[in-house]
């Protein structure tokens, strides 16, 4: 315990996340969940609460928020706000009241990692460095009232502050952090590709692609990220049902998305504390329903250029919490209906699934809106998401790890070898090597190589498909090197398909 000032107040000494904290000097913890900790933090006196801090996840939130705990012992109180969706979905609030009802269990991780296991119907973990009499202490020590409001909060905090001077249960106690690192291969750093047929599979490639070669930087939240740049993920089948693996490895299920989607495709009303929703701003924000507005446009000019709504108001920069999805694009091309979105922050492990798809939905819902109010019957075209700070946090890395090894090679050998750069064929003619490349539909011939050096054909091709998948161009340099030997020693090639 620290004597702050004569007025014999406590000091909170946060040892992990201390800039995501809001510090005071009494003895009550607040913790916010998902609602924003600065609209609770102006209700309140600071000498009447110890720390206030944001809930998020059970699985990644709840061991700093208790290694914190256990380093700070005048804390004695703690008020647990869940007011907002995001509490309800994501269950890191519920959890931690579970974690002081019914205690914890040793366990492992989905990953396979030792770890406390929170007894709880939502999975939450507690670092195993830290000891199990630690945790005892810590919950028969703790009183604590779980709240819906923020007028709540501060009833309690000011009924917990009466009870001032609470001995501290002990010292601080500080346990070790286990650190993971990972390897990461050269790649380029702006700019990428990434293609699938489902958003459950784009993702495993999306993790894949970011783990192996995305830079490690610090992030705005006290930790690191593995972070690419201008990220493109292009979804091109998605099934209108939605595809869930089974067993489902994705971070988010159909009951999940179900919750999900209305904050997408509905107007909500501004509530304090809760940042925005996305409905909100495609809705109402702009005193427009652009929605509607595309809707409208498109029908009107099936071909426009133009489908284009609006997340971000320029007021965004003067506050934090700004939205993640900016803006959204839709286009009709061959029939077909096409959405874009960029996303100026993107959290490809814990994030994307939900984003991907809410945003298939906000497609679906504007291609059936189309067909129900004019004559044109569009199939729904692919999903594009473009992610300008694609990142997975350090805490999940040993999850993506763990998904990518079960998962990545599965994808990836199940793959097509379609490539719309098209088909090559090799041929050896009048003591040359000839390539005719066709289009990878009907086979019609678009272009015509010859020479007698392999690696040259090979450099001429890439530099006039420069599209052309990697696998590809690994195939076509062996079958020209064949033909080649063939044509010197005088032996007749065939092209092996
Ligand atoms: O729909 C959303 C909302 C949030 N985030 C992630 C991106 C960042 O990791 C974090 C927001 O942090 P700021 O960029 O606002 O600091 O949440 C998403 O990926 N998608």
């Amino acid at each position: 315990m620290t004597l702050a000032s004569s007025n014999y107040q406590f000091t909170y000494t946060p040892h992990y996340k201390p800039n995501q904290l809001i510090c005071g000097y009494g003895q009550t913890a607040v913790i916010t969940g998902w609602t924003v900790k600065q609209s609770v933090a102006k209700q309140l006196n600071p000498e009447d609460y110890a720390v206030i801090g944001n809930l998020y996840s059970p699985t990644r939130g709840i061991s700093p928020l208790i290694r914190n705990l256990l380093a700070n012992p005048h804390v004695r109180f703690l008020v647990i706000l869940q007011a907002t969706k995001e509490d309800k979905n994501a269950g890191g609030c519920q959890c931690l009241l579970d974690f002081l009802a019914n205690g914890f269990t040793k366990g492992t991780s989905d990953t396979g990692r030792d770890t406390w296991v929170i007894n709880s119907t939502i999975t939450g973990y507690i670092d195993i460095e830290i000891t199990a009499d630690a945790l005892e202490t810590l919950r028969q020590s703790l009183d604590y009232k779980e709240v819906k409001s923020i007028s709540e909060v501060v009833n309690y905090v000011k009924e917990f502050a009466k009870e001032t001077h609470k001995q501290t249960w002990g010292e601080p106690l500080i346990f070790p952090i286990v650190e993971t690192t990972p390897t990461v291969l050269p790649g380029p750093r702006y700019g990428h590709r990434i293609e699938g047929k489902t958003i459950a599979e784009t993702w495993v490639k999306i993790l894949h692609r970011i783990k192996t070669t995305g830079t490690i930087r610090p992030t705005g939240y006290d930790g690191k990220w593995q972070e690419l740049i201008d990220l493109t993920a292009v979804i091109t089948n998605e099934p209108p049902e939605f595809y869930f693996p089974d067993p489902n490895y994705l971070p988010i299920d159909r009951s999940f998305l179900q919750e999900y989607i209305p904050q997408i495709l509905d107007d909500a009303p501004y509530t304090e504390g809760v940042k925005y929703t996305y409905g909100q701003r495609l809705r109402s924000w702009f005193k427009r329903d652009q929605i509607e507005q595309v809707i409208n446009k498109l029908i009107g000019e099936i071909d426009a250029a133009s489908g284009v709504m609006s997340l971000w108001d320029v007021n965004d920069h003067d506050k934090g919490g700004s939205p993640c999805l900016n803006h959204i694009w839709v286009r009709v091309v061959d029939n077909e209906l096409s959405l874009t979105a960029t996303l100026r922050s993107n959290d490809m492990f814990a994030a994307w699934p939900a984003n991907a798809m809410g945003l298939r939905a906000l497609q679906q819902h504007i291609r059936d809106a189309i067909a129900k109010r004019s004559d044109y019957n569009l199939q729904m075209g692919p999903l594009i998401t473009i992610s300008q700070s694609a990142h997975i946090y350090d805490d999940t890395w040993e999850n993506v790890d763990k998904l990518i090894s079960n998962q990545y090679a599965k994808i990836i050998n199940n793959r097509d070898y379609f490539d719309p750069s098209g088909n090559f064929l090799i041929e050896v003619e009048d003591g040359q090597i000839m390539v005719k490349q066709t289009t990878s539909g009907s086979g019609e011939i678009v272009a015509c190589y010859s020479g007698k050096n392999p690696l040259k054909l090979v450099r001429d091709i890439c530099a006039a498909s420069p599209a052309i998948q990697p696998d590809h161009i690994g195939y076509l340099g062996m079958e020209l090197q064949k033909a080649y030997q063939s044509l010197k020693l005088g032996n007749r090639y065939t092209q092996d398909q």
